[in-house]
């Protein structure tokens, strides 16, 4: 039975289980959830995630909410497909979702908050506020600079290979690198070159169609 993900392709949760299901080339159906209209809120798509918000998965009878639960369970569940996406040797896995940790508590309420000043807010018509950005803009930084003392020690952020404390940085990179927080990303050497890599991915270009 073919995997189903309703979400929606501008939603940052949605393309990180998107990235992440091309990266293992596991085939899948997007089942468009229209946000616009409240069809997140509607009875029907609450009885896949109670809390109304995009992405679900549907695997046989396996239904999951959380974008990060959903790569998660994605790459153990399909080990032996595409890229690994996580390590076996128990210590590496520890330092990856250490990574994978810093991402969600650190670096996502920061980007988010950037990238809806920067690019969302701009196209829903409404009005960036300046002080906002120069407060997210420091906040980002700030983990950006711990990026670039441990990506000058490592290839990745979770070790040497490609894993999920990278692919799930991709869907805020994707509001912010053509925003003026790219220079955030860019006068950092280390952070500039590993945001180049992974943006370039094959999986993230099917991801998000381009
Ligand atoms: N932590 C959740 C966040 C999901 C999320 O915030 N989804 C957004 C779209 S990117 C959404 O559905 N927003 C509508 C709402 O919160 O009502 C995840 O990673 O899946």
């Amino acid at each position: 039975m073919t995997i189903k993900v309703h979400g929606s392709p501008v939603s940052t949760a949605s393309m990180r289980a998107f990235a992440c299901l091309h990266e293992k080339c596991v085939p899948f159906e997007l089942v468009p959830v229209n946000m616009a209209v409240g069809e997140h809120k509607s009875e029907a798509f609450l009885s896949l995630n109670p809390f109304g918000q995009v992405p679900a998965l549907q695997d046989g009878d396996l239904t999951l909410f959380e974008s990060r639960a959903i790569t998660n369970y994605i790459a153990h569940a399909y080990a032996d497909s595409g890229n690994p996406l996580i390590y076996k040797d128990p210590k590496k896995m520890a330092i990856c979702s250490v990574w994978m940790e810093v991402e969600a508590h650190q670096f996502d309420p920061a980007a988010s908050k950037l990238s809806w000043e920067l690019c969302l807010k701009p196209l829903f018509g409404m009005t960036t506020d300046d002080a906002v950005v120069a407060e997210y803009e420091a906040k980002v930084g700030k983990v950006l600079d711990i990026y670039e003392a441990r990506l000058s020690k490592s290839k990745y952020l979770g070790g040497d290979c490609f894993t999920l404390a990278d692919l799930h940085h991709l869907p805020n990179m994707k509001y912010l690198m053509p925003s003026k927080a790219a220079q955030l990303f860019n006068s950092r050497p280390h952070v500039s070159a590993w945001a180049a890599d992974i943006l370039a991915r094959p999986a993230w270009l099917k991801a998000t169609g381009q």
